[in-house]
């Protein structure tokens, strides 16, 4: 495209640089978020500062997370006049588990400013790092009220896959246990530049209090999931037996099935959200220490 070679950018793979082109899209990512003056914007991958733009206008504050140092100059000489946007020349992770200590300090502090304030993840995301950005911000100090990500039709196809299918993974599990998702838009990879190799699709996931409050421990269910679903084939009880090695005996995770009337023959990837909850919580009891 000639206006971001004008610009001197030079994507980088490494770094997830897909730009969306077509306004339409953008808009639709910003309306499928539903934005007002009460929101709090994370966006990581600032690039060319497009979609801040947009969100600056309907949000409170936008806090936006860029790691390429040239992108994040360009950005700025856009943004630089909306004072209701933060912007960070860094990694937004710390590692694969955890957000930067300073993005999470910043959203903090804009959340702080009125009681009503609420966070939202609004972003075209980087692919490599889209799994673990929306993963965390599930499990860090400050709960999402929705994110509205653009993400490889793939991921999406596995956030919200049901039992029994190819896609239903322990990701699966893990947002289904705490909020509704849906697929907004596939976009193929023409709307981008330089087009990505597959399929694109907007995802809405938007939290559920009241989903959320029924995971009495969401560390324990997310690393016990993870657990089982580690051969998601296997049969269920191999999965128990091995996850809980050294914490229960075969005699105790055999009563615990049982209490649960399993078939012997159940594998993990039939078993539903509602029903690896109770399950967890019947290990929890026995082995509250465990970890992953
Ligand atoms: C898919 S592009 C989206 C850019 C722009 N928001 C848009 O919609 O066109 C992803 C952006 O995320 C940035 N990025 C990649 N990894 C990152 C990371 N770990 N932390 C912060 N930004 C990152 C890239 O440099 C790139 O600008």
């Amino acid at each position: 495209m000639k206006r971001f070679r004008e610009m001197g950018i030079q994507p980088a793979t490494r770094h997830g640089q897909n730009f969306l082109i077509d306004l339409n899209l953008q808009h639709m990512i910003v309306d499928s978020a539903d934005l007002d003056e009460r929101d709090v914007v994370l966006e990581v991958g600032t690039g060319t500062g497009a979609l801040t733009e947009l969100m600056a206008q309907q949000a409170a504050s936008v806090v936006t997370v860029e790691i390429d140092g040239h992108l994040f100059e360009l950005a700025n000489e856009l943004l630089f006049k909306y004072d209701n946007v933060v912007m960070l020349k860094q990694d937004a992770l710390k590692n694969k588990n955890t957000f930067a200590p300073e993005v999470l300090a910043h959203i903090g502090k804009q959340l702080e400013v009125a009681p009503e304030r609420r966070l939202k993840l609004v972003a075209n995301l980087p692919y490599n790092i889209a799994t673990p950005i929306i993963s965390n911000l599930l499990a860090c100090e400050f709960v999402p009220h929705s994110m509205s990500v653009t993400i490889q039709k793939e991921l999406g196809d596995r956030i919200i896959a049901e039992p029994w299918s190819k896609d239903y993974s322990a990701l699966s599990v893990w947002i289904q246990s705490q909020a509704d998702a849906q697929i907004v838009r596939i976009m193929p990879p023409s709307v981008f530049w330089p087009p990505p190799k597959v399929q694109s699709a907007i995802v809405k996931i938007a939290v559920d209090p009241e989903k959320r409050a029924s995971v009495p421990d969401l560390k324990y269910f997310h690393q016990f999931t993870k657990a089982l679903f580690i051969h998601r084939r296997k049969f269920l009880r191999a999965n128990v037996v091995a996850a809980m090695k050294k914490h229960l005996s075969k005699v105790e995770v055999d009563a615990i099935l049982t209490e649960m009337n399993f078939a012997e023959d159940c594998r993990t990837e039939q078993i539903d959200v509602a029903t690896l909850l109770k399950l967890t919580e019947l290990v929890r009891a026995q082995a509250p220490d465990w970890t992953l």
